[in-house]
């Protein structure tokens, strides 16, 4: 596979996609920080965006949002009259980061924040009654929790709709036989029950740490 040096990352984002500019300045503190790893990188939040304008979404869900880089992502590529995001994230502090930077860019109405455990978040918008009523779901939070955060999110999203897997490769460990990590063996499980779901069509891409994209039949 083609290794993304900084000079070619430098150059698809110059040339291959649009970044607002708060968005890059989400993206350049985050960047900064001790886990700047967790957070999406600009290529995929930008095929994020684009999945969602492709499929017309107007409502999603990001679960494990850290400092709300895909949220705000997906958020400029929804419409601004009814566009809602749900993100959910345990983290007050990166809740904090998150808010800041999606009130600069004017999204704060566009994107609510649960802050607590994913799982009960979720759990109230299907106790709200509305299951089918997203467009798409971007999963990205703790990794042994995945396969719970997917049978919610099957519930949530329209038949026709998108859930996205991130870190599905788990830095090419879930390959190798003798990688009995708890997050490998979580992920690598998932993986073949979704490629065995009667629910859905799936298609895992090899960029980055893997995206597993997932079409509700
Ligand atoms: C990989 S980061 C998310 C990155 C983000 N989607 C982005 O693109 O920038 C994972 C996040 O999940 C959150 N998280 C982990 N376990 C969680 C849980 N059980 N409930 C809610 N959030 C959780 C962490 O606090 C962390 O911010």
């Amino acid at each position: 596979m083609l290794e993304l040096s900084d000079a070619l990352a430098a150059y698809v984002r110059e040339v291959g996609i649009v970044e607002p500019r708060p968005l890059a300045a989400l993206r350049e503190e985050t960047e900064r920080m001790e886990n700047a790893h967790w957070a999406s990188s600009a290529e995929q939040a930008a095929l994020l965006g684009f999945l969602a304008r492709l499929i017309g979404a107007r409502r999603t869900l990001d679960i494990g949002t850290f400092t709300g880089y895909s949220a705000l992502a997906v958020a400029y590529a929804l419409p601004p009259e009814d566009g809602e995001v749900r993100a959910f994230d345990d983290s007050p502090a990166f809740a904090e980061i998150a808010r800041r930077h999606w009130n600069a860019a004017g999204m704060s109405e566009r994107i609510h924040l649960h802050v607590g455990p994913a799982s009960d978040g979720v759990d109230v918008l299907i106790a709200e009654g509305r299951a089918g009523d997203f467009d798409m779901a971007f999963i990205d939070a703790d990794k042994p929790a995945y396969d719970g955060y997917y049978e919610q999110t099957l519930q949530l999203v329209r038949p026709g709709g998108l859930i996205a897997l991130d870190n599905v490769l788990w830095r090419g460990t879930v390959a190798d036989p003798a990688s009995t990590g708890e997050n490998t063996v979580a992920l690598r499980a998932l993986t073949r029950k979704i490629q065995d779901d009667a629910r859905v069509d799936a298609c895992l891409l090899p960029i980055r740490d893997g995206l597993l994209l997932v079409r509700r039949r």
